[in-house]
């Protein structure tokens, strides 16, 4: 479904993404983890068209480099950011429309939206201001958002960032309905291992931009490789 092939970005001299290739299936959940600066979120930048970049990102077979975010939208891959981008003076039921304004192939749907509203709880408050609401509704917003473009991959970045054990068990049950309730693929860049190995299917760790390893997430925590340059040993 989504396919890389040595996707390359430097920023002057700076490689911040190292010729990276891999493959995520369609109705898979896949997991990105790696040090502060590996290069997970320009990686995200690139498959959402914020930048150029060298080699090649495919989607359903049809290459992506050029196309703009509005246009990688509306093809079906959506975000969201690791500090909640929402706009603080719109209401929710708003906010969540603005996503099904900016990605939906078929015109703004009240009636998706709505939908959206229930499945990530938010009905009862439409009517509030962003602004006004905890970090845990600001992130439901800003997946709401996202899933308001009707999105056939969702790529989430460090959704678990500045939430407490509780609602990281909200979150991860929320992400576990969008795979398996709407069917949406997940892209996800975690530092909390646990969320890691209990979602996803496969997980890449990257460090400066490269592949350290590949695979089945629990093989791939107790890898050396990455016990040496992530996970540390311990001591
Ligand atoms: N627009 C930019 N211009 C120049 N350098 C950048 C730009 N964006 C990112 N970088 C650099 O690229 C490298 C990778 O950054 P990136 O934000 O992708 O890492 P990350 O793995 O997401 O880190 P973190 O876990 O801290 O969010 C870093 O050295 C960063 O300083």
């Amino acid at each position: 479904m989504l396919k890389l092939t040595n996707v390359t970005k430097k920023f002057g001299e700076l490689t911040a993404v190292n010729s990276l290739s891999f493959t995520v299936s369609k109705g898979q959940v896949f997991g990105i983890a790696g040090p502060n600066g590996a290069g997970k979120s320009t990686l995200y930048n690139l498959i959402s068209g914020l930048y150029p970049f060298e080699g090649a990102i495919s989607f359903n077979g049809k290459e992506i480099a050029g196309l703009s975010p509005h246009q990688i939208a509306k093809l079906g891959i959506s975000r969201t950011f690791q500090i909640p981008q929402i706009f603080p003076s719109l209401s929710v039921e708003k906010s969540i429309g603005v996503g099904n304004h900016f990605g939906s192939r078929e015109g703004f749907e009240q009636d998706y939206v709505d939908k959206v509203l229930e499945f990530v709880n938010l009905h009862d408050k439409r009517h509030a201001m962003v602004g006004q609401l905890n970090l845990l509704d600001k992130k439901m917003i800003m997946i709401g958002a996202a899933l308001a473009t009707k999105p056939e991959v969702l790529m989430l970045d460090e959704p678990m960032a500045g939430s407490n054990a509780k609602e990281i068990i909200q979150l991860m049950e929320l992400i576990q309905r969008i795979n398996r309730d709407l069917g949406v693929t997940i892209i996800i860049i975690e530092h909390f291992m646990k969320v890691l190995t209990e979602l996803t299917e496969k997980l890449l760790i990257i460090e400066t931009g490269t592949e350290i390893c590949c695979g089945d997430p629990v093989e791939v925590t107790g890898d050396p490789r990455v016990i040496e340059c992530y996970l540390g040993d311990g001591t």
